[in-house]
């Protein structure tokens, strides 16, 4: 462990004969997003339960940056990890404020740093002008943000996010986008979980994919796209349906109805070959647009099946 704040080894849990998590392994810097990403039942809010504690793992070791672990310091441990549960967890007849304190004084914070840090974090999830409301009067998207801010008030070094957009608006979403951003600006280390793909790719700077409970791929986005035969595709619409015959030999090209879509490296590289391929076989083209791969591309390749069901 040399700049990691955190290092989860060989993560496995079972509930009775099914096992959730098989064997997970993850690392964390400082500074840097790592996207949890797999579909429905993958195993993300299990692996993230055992690294914040309140799942007991069967295998497997979760250490902090000076080799703190639950084991060897369960408060310290705890002041230094932030959970934002997937459920929302409030108390909705509490003012905003008044529940972002209680999680602060679990941690045992002093009175005075504890508002203080109640200002900024409600400040962060722009909600300081609601302060005195009770979440049972906020919108969906305002609960998610509160929530968030409990888990900021301790001021811990990672933040883990359990599909924090669930179920908000647009406008909600980014400015929670947005306050992640800030935090990571601010050297924290977040791990966040999601199955949507967008988001992933818009957050993480890394991204473990998690299917039935085992890691598949992990890497920077650019070594994830690199596991796919192609970075991009080329569609090409054409005029009536060729014969496939006049298609063989070009590479990589296949027939959709009136449309062609061509796997390719480069587009600019590519592109060019492939129109005076056509041409060559009399295809006449109606029109060309490309569409880089995606981390559903990436999902797909690897386990045959969707993101999303
Ligand atoms: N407390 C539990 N008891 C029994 N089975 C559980 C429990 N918690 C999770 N599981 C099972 O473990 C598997 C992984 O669930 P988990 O909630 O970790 O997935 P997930 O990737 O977070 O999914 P989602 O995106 O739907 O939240 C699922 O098959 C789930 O049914």
């Amino acid at each position: 462990m040399k700049d990691e704040v955190l290092v989860a080894r060989g993560l496995r849990k079972a509930y009775g004969a099914r096992t959730a998590v098989h064997e997970v392994d993850l690392a964390l810097r400082p500074g840097e997003v790592l996207g949890l990403l797999g579909p429905n039942g993958a195993g993300k809010s299990t692996t993230v339960g055992m690294i914040c504690g309140l799942t007991v793992p069967d295998a497997g070791t979760v250490t902090l940056g000076g080799g703190v672990s639950l084991a060897s310091d369960e408060a310290g441990y705890k002041r230094r990890i932030g959970l934002v549960p997937q459920d929302i967890a409030l108390y909705e007849e509490l003012p905003a404020r008044m529940n972002v304190e209680l999680f602060g004084a679990l941690y045992g914070m002093a009175p005075d740093r504890l508002r203080r840090r109640a200002d900024e974090v409600l400040a962060m999830v722009g909600l300081s002008d609601r302060a005195r409301d009770k979440p049972s009067t906020f919108s969906g998207g305002m609960k998610r943000r509160l929530n968030i801010a409990c888990a900021l008030i301790h001021d811990p070094e990672v933040i883990l996010l359990d599909e924090p957009t669930a179920g908000v608006d647009p406008q909600s979403r980014n400015a929670i986008f947005d306050n992640l951003e800030a935090l990571k600006a601010a050297g924290k280390a977040l791990i966040y979980t999601t199955h949507y793909m967008e988001e992933a790719e818009r957050l993480a700077d890394r991204i473990t994919v998690i299917d039935h409970g085992r890691v598949v791929a992990q890497g920077t986005q650019a070594e994830l796209f690199a596991l796919l035969p192609a970075a991009q595709v080329l569609h090409v619409e054409i005029a009536g349906e060729p014969d496939d015959a006049l298609l063989a030999g070009l590479p990589g090209v296949k027939r959709v109805g009136q449309r062609l879509e061509a796997s390719v490296g480069d587009v600019g590289r590519d592109a060019g070959p492939l129109l005076a391929a056509l041409a060559e076989r009399g295809i006449a083209v109606r029109g060309l647009s490309s569409a880089r791969a995606t981390l559903e591309d990436v999902f797909l390749h690897l386990t045959g099946r969707a993101l999303r069901d």
